[in-house]
């Protein structure tokens, strides 16, 4: 796992936004992983940015959503498949046919969790995962004792992260009490899984998953069994980590620096 500590959101964007660059360029047809949440954020813009300005293409580009609410009707603007498409896939030029969100609405919730995971092996699995990580140590919607090797399914959400995501609805009342998501075992198979994490309210989260035993606890711990998991996150997520100073030393220090 490579920690990166970086002064702020800004800065965090830019780096996420070169190691997509640098796989669409090396492979246009490249499956993207895309999280919800304020934490990636800063990747969209920037990566909207480059399309505009510099041209980054996204035409042959695939994108598989994390996870999804359960019961809320198509089109609403809380559902995840609409929060992505605001946030990015409107903004750059993929084609709406190659963004996929698992379907929260459907009749027959496990098999449509089945034809997820199918439909993300079928086109080769994906090759960069984004993750932001919930205050209890969540990564899509793998609440605190998730199996380590789940795969996309049902859950139901801990109070606290219908607190945390309440924010987005008119009352914590209308916030969903049930989601679809991909597994611990599904985001794992990502080639790539980029993860941010931001401000004082995720310091503990990090310190948890980062530092911490792999532990179903801390669903984001698993993580550390990940080959190539890279952690960008601000001053203030890192402010609990014991090893904080050599992670800033390593990556200053990385030698012939190539991207992450
Ligand atoms: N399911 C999403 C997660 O994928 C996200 O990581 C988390 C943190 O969101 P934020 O980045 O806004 O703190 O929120 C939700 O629970």
């Amino acid at each position: 796992m490579e920690v990166v500590i970086l002064p702020g959101t800004r800065q965090i964007g830019r780096l996420a936004a070169d190691a997509i660059e640098t796989l669409l360029r090396a492979k246009p047809d490249a499956v993207l992983g895309l999280a919800t949440g304020s934490s990636p954020l800063p990747v969209y813009d920037e990566l909207s940015r480059r399309h505009h300005e510099e041209g980054l293409d996204f035409s042959r580009a695939h994108a598989f959503a994390l996870d999804e609410y359960v019961g809320l009707e198509p089109g609403h603007p809380e559902s995840y498949r609409e929060v992505i498409r605001r946030e990015f896939t409107d903004r750059v030029n993929i084609d709406p046919a190659n963004v996929h969100s698992p379907d929260g609405t459907a009749e027959d919730l496990p098999a449509a969790c089945q034809a997820y995971e199918d439909a993300i092996r079928e086109r080769g699995g994906v090759d960069l995962q984004l993750l932001g990580v919930g205050t209890d140590g969540h990564i899509g919607f793998n609440e605190p004792g998730s199996s380590l090797a789940s795969r996309t399914r049902i859950k139901t959400l801990i109070e606290q992260t219908r607190k945390d995501n309440a924010r987005f609805f008119r009352s914590i009342d209308d916030v969903p009490h049930h989601v679809v998501t991909q597994g611990l075992g599904t985001i794992m198979d990502a080639r790539h899984v980029i993860l941010i994490a931001t401000g004082a309210r995720k310091a503990q989260a990090v310190r948890d998953f980062v530092e911490g035993p792999v532990a179903a606890i801390c669903a984001a711990s698993v993580l550390q069994l990940h080959p190539h998991a890279t952690v960008l996150i601000d001053e203030a997520a890192a402010s609990s980590l014991r090893l904080a100073d050599y992670y800033r030393h390593t990556f200053e220090s990385k030698p012939g620096w190539q991207g992450l």
